[in-house]
């Protein structure tokens, strides 16, 4: 079967039509299936058309000759011309249409509303009262004010406790008291702080009567609404250029006895009185909520930061032909050796399961604040926690290693900028550190784990989250060959004696004298590890019921060849684990890497059309070697002699020291 739909074009490079072709699904369906409604898939497609007929926004300089400066200078034009036509393009206030329509035209390197969209206006929504909503979040989504998310400071980020920024409530004049004490005190990293944003969500250790009860939300003006100078007794600015996100103005911020009213501290589950009694929030963790957003979202995000990458480099290897097969007349395309699918499929394998555990972990998110705001529900909050605080971990770290492979399997030209995948990267990495550092993360998710051992060690299994129920099961002999779930049976055989052996480990050192934090350290990597294996059963598990539910028939036929690659690439990752406690034997080994060779046979007729199913634009893209068209020589060659060194023949540092030292050294 074959669809000879939009996605094949006569004028495109022949190598790529032919791939189009041999595909066995519709990649309009594929879409409905990533972005999980057919409703969702056909707005980004008519957004991403509505964009093309605005001619300011076609790409005009490639981003990679630009300074920083120029970054941002196109970063707020590009977001002027968006906000003339924001109605036309979007519904007004659809956050994921908002998230799409900056992605397709600003890309990757940030820009002044990155941290407003996805922290600024989610703190007011889980954060603020009606009252405080009623103030400043229509002001906050019509864009009359810009603001960010200030929290992590000089010397502290993960460690929130020791954050040193204070705000004291002074009864007398009902204000806080915004204070920056130390030098390591400064706000430091907040992304569109340092010289955009006009607001910011500023967390502060709140002090009443000199008694500290811990790092709140605040909303602050830290800039005139007119003029855009810093208020009085702030100092803000640009932290410098960094490994990536260069268009964006990370910060650094400093209070000096700088006063707000009392109604600036965002009071939906907490309360200041005037008279300075304080009113307990029903989760001592509600004000972390809006990281949890965050994280909630890294799955999907960074599955389509992988998912961009990838479709450059399979693109980019079905029309890069070097080396022989059989046919000596004709060079083969790079996608035909194993070593290049083996480099890249199971990546393409965990960006739709990274995608589809996004899709999960923002409703389950959605479904917390509705909790928490309607009825004062928390008690989702400990799990969420645990499950996004691994995923985050797992995922980023997995997408930095595929944008990598995707980078090196495109050989020299995927070092150029021209490929952007170096960009990809950068940002993408990124995603490791902020929202929580990975290892920080991974031992989050640690103790909600040790936790549920202890439950199972204590004889309380019915305690435990269905999440942690595998727990429990029994060792078992399992045959590989009946499919799907004898893979999660290995999968949890394996995670479940970790957890088991990390926390013996852990009660071994408090045992022999250690005190918990001490013996937790001494347990640290064996903890991690356990996260892990957790974290990638929940993704393994995530993968196979989506696609279960899957109902077009080819498109699943097509993601079970993806789910099978995965499952045996998975567990052959692991395998060291499982031939160490005997879970698994040799035999089994064997057939696990035979099954994993034919997935990727059986995978690459459909490569192509599994990334081009991401639809993402060009304009999007930004990448030359992963052109729809697949016209890559003649626009690399296009796209070097647009280098700014290639304006003049002869540059002045040539003249003024090459030159003359070359005479020189004729004397
Ligand atoms: C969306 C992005 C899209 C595209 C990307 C493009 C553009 C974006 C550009 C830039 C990047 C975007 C955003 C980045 C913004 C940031 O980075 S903001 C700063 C983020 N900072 C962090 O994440 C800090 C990490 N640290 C922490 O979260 C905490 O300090 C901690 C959780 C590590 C520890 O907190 P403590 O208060 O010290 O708690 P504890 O004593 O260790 O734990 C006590 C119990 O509370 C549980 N717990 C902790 N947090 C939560 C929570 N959020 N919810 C529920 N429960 C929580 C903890 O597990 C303990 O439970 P026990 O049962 O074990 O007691
Ligand atoms: C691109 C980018 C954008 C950002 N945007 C924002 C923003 O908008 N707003 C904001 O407030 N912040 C932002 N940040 C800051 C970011 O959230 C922090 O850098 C992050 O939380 C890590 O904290 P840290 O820098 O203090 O790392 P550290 O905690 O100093 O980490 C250093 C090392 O110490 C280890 N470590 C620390 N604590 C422990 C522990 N308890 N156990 C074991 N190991 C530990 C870590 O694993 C790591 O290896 C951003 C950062 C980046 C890179």
């Amino acid at each position: 079967m074959s669809f000879l739909n939009k996605e094949i074009c006569d004028g495109d490079n022949p190598d790529l039509t032919e791939e189009r072709r041999t595909a066995t699904f519709d990649t309009d369906r594929m879409a409905q299936v990533i972005y999980g409604s057919e409703k969702f898939a056909a707005r980004r497609r008519q957004i991403t058309k509505s964009i093309s007929r605005i001619p300011a926004l076609q790409d005009t300089k490639p981003l990679a000759f630009m300074t920083r400066e120029e970054k941002i200078t196109e970063a707020c034009r590009e977001l002027d011309v968006l906000s003339d036509h924001w109605e036309q393009l979007i519904y007004v206030n659809d956050e994921e249409e908002a998230l799409h329509l900056h992605r397709e035209v600003i890309g990757m390197e940030g820009h002044p509303f990155a941290l407003h969209e996805t922290m600024f206006i989610p703190t007011l929504v889980s954060q603020a009262s009606d009252e405080q909503q009623e103030k400043w979040l229509g002001r906050a989504r019509k864009r009359e004010i810009i603001g960010c998310y200030a929290q992590t400071e000089l010397g502290h980020g993960s460690n929130l406790r020791k954050l040193e920024t204070t705000a004291t409530y002074s009864p007398s004049t009902q204000e806080f008291i915004l204070h920056t004490p130390t030098i390591t005190a400064l706000k430091w990293w907040p992304g569109a702080l340092g010289k955009s944003s006009n607001y910011a969500i500023v967390m502060a250790d709140l002090v009443i009567k000199n008694k500290s009860y811990g790092p709140h939300p605040f909303i602050v003006q830290l800039r005139d609404e007119k003029t855009h100078q810093p208020l009085p007794g702030i100092t803000v600015g640009d932290i410098g250029p960094k490994m990536a996100f260069n268009g964006a103005d990370n910060g650094f911020l400093g209070f000096d006895h700088f006063r707000i009213p009392r109604g600036n501290l965002l009071m939906r589950h907490n309360r200041v009185e005037p008279d300075g009694s304080y009113l307990k929030p029903p989760h001592a963790k509600i004000g972390y909520s809006s990281m949890v957003k965050v994280r909630s979202r890294m799955a999907m995000d960074q599955g389509l930061f992988m998912a961009q990458a990838l479709v450059i480099a399979v693109r980019y290897s079905a029309v890069r032909r070097q080396g022989f097969l059989e046919d000596k007349s004709q060079e083969v395309k790079v996608l035909d050796y194993q070593t290049q699918q083996h480099r890249l499929f199971p990546s393409i394998a965990r960006v739709y399961a990274f995608i589809f555990c996004g899709l999960e972990t923002i409703q389950l998110y959605e479904k917390l604040i509705l909790d928490v705001n309607k009825n004062g529900d928390t008690s989702g909050m400990a799990d969420l926690h645990s499950l996004t605080s691994g995923l985050k971990s797992v995922v980023t770290h997995f997408t930095g290693q595929g944008i990598e492979q995707a980078r090196m399997a495109c050989g020299g030209h995927g070092y150029s900028m021209a490929s952007y995948i170096s960009e990809i990267y950068g940002v993408a990495v990124a995603g490791c550190t902020y929202e929580g550092e990975n290892m920080v993360m991974l031992l989050q998710c640690a103790r909600a784990l040790v936790k549920a051992v202890e439950l199972v060690e204590e004889g309380h299994p019915e305690k435990l989250s269905p999440m942690m129920a595998y727990l429990t099961k029994p060792s078992v002999t399992v045959d590989l060959t009946v499919g799907p779930e004898a893979y999660v049976k290995i999968f949890q055989l394996i995670a479940k004696k970790q957890a088991f052996k990390a926390t013996e480990q852990l009660h071994k050192f408090m045992v022999a004298g250690d005190s918990r934090d001490v013996a937790w350290n001494k347990s640290a990597v064996e903890l991690t590890k356990a996260s892990r294996l957790h974290t990638r059963l929940y993704i393994l598990k995530t993968f196979i019921r989506r696609v279960e539910s899957i109902t077009d028939i080819s498109v699943k036929a097509a993601l079970t060849d993806l789910l099978n690659l995965h499952l045996n690439y998975e567990l052959l990752d692991v395998a060291s684990y499982a031939l160490a406690d005997g879970i698994m034997s040799s035999t089994q080994m064997d057939f696990i890497k035979n099954q994993l060779y034919s997935s990727l046979e059986k995978i690459r007729p459909n490569a192509v059309s599994l990334m081009d199913s991401f639809q993402f634009s060009d304009l999007q893209l930004r990448s030359v070697l992963g052109r729809r068209d697949g016209h890559v020589y003649q626009n690399l060659f296009e796209w070097a002699k647009s280098s700014p060194l290639n304006q003049s023949e002869v540059l002045p540092s040539v003249t003024q020291y090459l030159k003359p030292m070359m005479e020189k050294s004729k004397l």
